[in-house]
């Protein structure tokens, strides 16, 4: 499936639910999520409908996320009827990692192979700050949980908040004793969340990748680590997502950065959004949105296929975003990042 701009469409990302057991504040407002009425959210008969049909359609990829993907039950049920899928074969998941402990065996039985988790420091504290419900240990247990079942690769996000001063090089060291794959990611201006001093996304608050990784090389130089190069053929973890690899001399892991407002990678964008209530998002970076929950209702796969057509169409070549507060009035948890 090609859009208007000659880019093929391959990857679908799946929220499966706004709700979230965390409330990180570059999510999500402090509080006043609007509730969202049930029956608005797509059932996985739906979600599975739709799959089925847009990889008739050249989607390879499926990518689950939320909200909190494994807040919703009966997530490993609908991974293992997404795997029977033909023409799927890439389904991954991204998860803040609290209930990975607990579900990691059954999310691998069911025919998951790999995970991306969320974790923006290595502070209990500032875990806590960030996050306002969480506590840091539930996540480490998850990524020790991932890589015990086996999911290859995990990865690791990063979100780089300047007024955080996280310590970038003790993140990018995850990577040096156990198959880690750290991303940082730059702040992005979507939605209406309070940032860390309550008044939102700001460009202040941005720190490009090129700076993250000038200061780890530096700090690895000086702890005799190395730098990072860049990460080439099977170095790379497996993906289909934006980042750019490195890895220091020895590695088993390597440190990816996505770096969207910075040097931006719309010309490489792959990607259709579906959110929990069924609306078809052609860009993370705009609130425009098709129905697909009124076709998959009414059983009618004709209409289904000329939403696709027109979410497609409507991709736009790059976004232009950045310098203002909010490319969207909806929030990260309800678009799946
Ligand atoms: N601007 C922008 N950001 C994206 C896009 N896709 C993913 N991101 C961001 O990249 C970060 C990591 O995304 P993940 O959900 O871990 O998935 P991914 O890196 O695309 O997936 P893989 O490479 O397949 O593992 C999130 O913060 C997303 O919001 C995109 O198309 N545009
Ligand atoms: C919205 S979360 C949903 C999945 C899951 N709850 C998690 O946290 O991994 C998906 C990704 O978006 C990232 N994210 C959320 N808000 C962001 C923002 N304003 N800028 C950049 N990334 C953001 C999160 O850190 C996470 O890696
Ligand atoms: S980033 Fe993920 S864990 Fe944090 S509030 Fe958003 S949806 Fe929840
Ligand atoms: S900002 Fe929009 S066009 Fe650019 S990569 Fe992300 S989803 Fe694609």
């Amino acid at each position: 499936m090609k859009d208007s701009h000659g880019r093929t469409i391959d990857y679908l990302r799946i929220s499966l639910t706004d709700r979230c057991n965390l409330r990180c504040v570059y999510c999500m407002p402090a509080d006043g999520i609007l509730q969202v009425p049930h029956d608005t959210i797509l059932r996985y008969d739906e979600i599975v409908r739709f799959v089925q049909v847009a990889a008739q359609r050249g989607v390879q990829r499926v990518r689950l996320t939320g909200g909190e993907p494994l807040v919703r039950k009966g997530v490993a049920g609908l991974i293992e009827r997404l795997s029977a899928i033909e023409g799927i074969d890439d389904i991954s998941l991204t998860t803040n990692g609290v209930l990975l402990k607990k579900m990691a065996p059954e999310l691998h039985r069911a025919g998951l192979r790999r995970v991306n988790i969320s974790l923006d420091t290595l502070d209990p504290a500032q875990f806590t700050q960030i996050t306002r419900l969480g506590h840091i240990e539930s996540v480490l247990e998850g990524i020790d949980a991932a890589l015990e079942v086996g999911f290859d690769p995990v990865k690791i996000n990063a979100v780089a908040v300047r007024s955080l001063h996280q310590d970038y090089l003790a993140f990018a060291k995850l990577s040096l004793d156990r198959p880690l794959h750290i991303r940082f990611i730059e702040y992005m201006p979507v939605g209406n969340s309070s940032g860390t001093c309550g008044a939102g996304w700001g460009p202040e608050d941005v720190v490009s990748c090129d700076d993250i990784r000038r200061q780890i090389d530096e700090g690895a130089q000086a702890a005799g680590i190395g730098t990072l190069v860049a990460a080439e053929g099977n170095n790379r973890p497996v993906g289909g997502g934006p980042a750019r690899y490195y890895h220091f001399p020895q590695a088993l892991g390597t440190v990816g950065f996505i770096s969207p407002l910075s040097r931006h990678f719309c010309g490489d964008c792959n990607r259709l959004r579906l959110t929990s209530t069924g609306g078809l998002r052609p860009c993370l970076f705009s609130d425009k949105e098709y129905d697909v929950r009124t076709p998959l209702r009414a059983g009618n796969d004709a209409a289904l296929n000329a939403v696709i057509d027109a979410a497609c169409g409507m991709k736009p070549s790059e976004h232009h975003e950045g310098d203002h507060a909010r490319a969207t009035q909806t929030n990260m948890n309800a678009i799946g990042g």
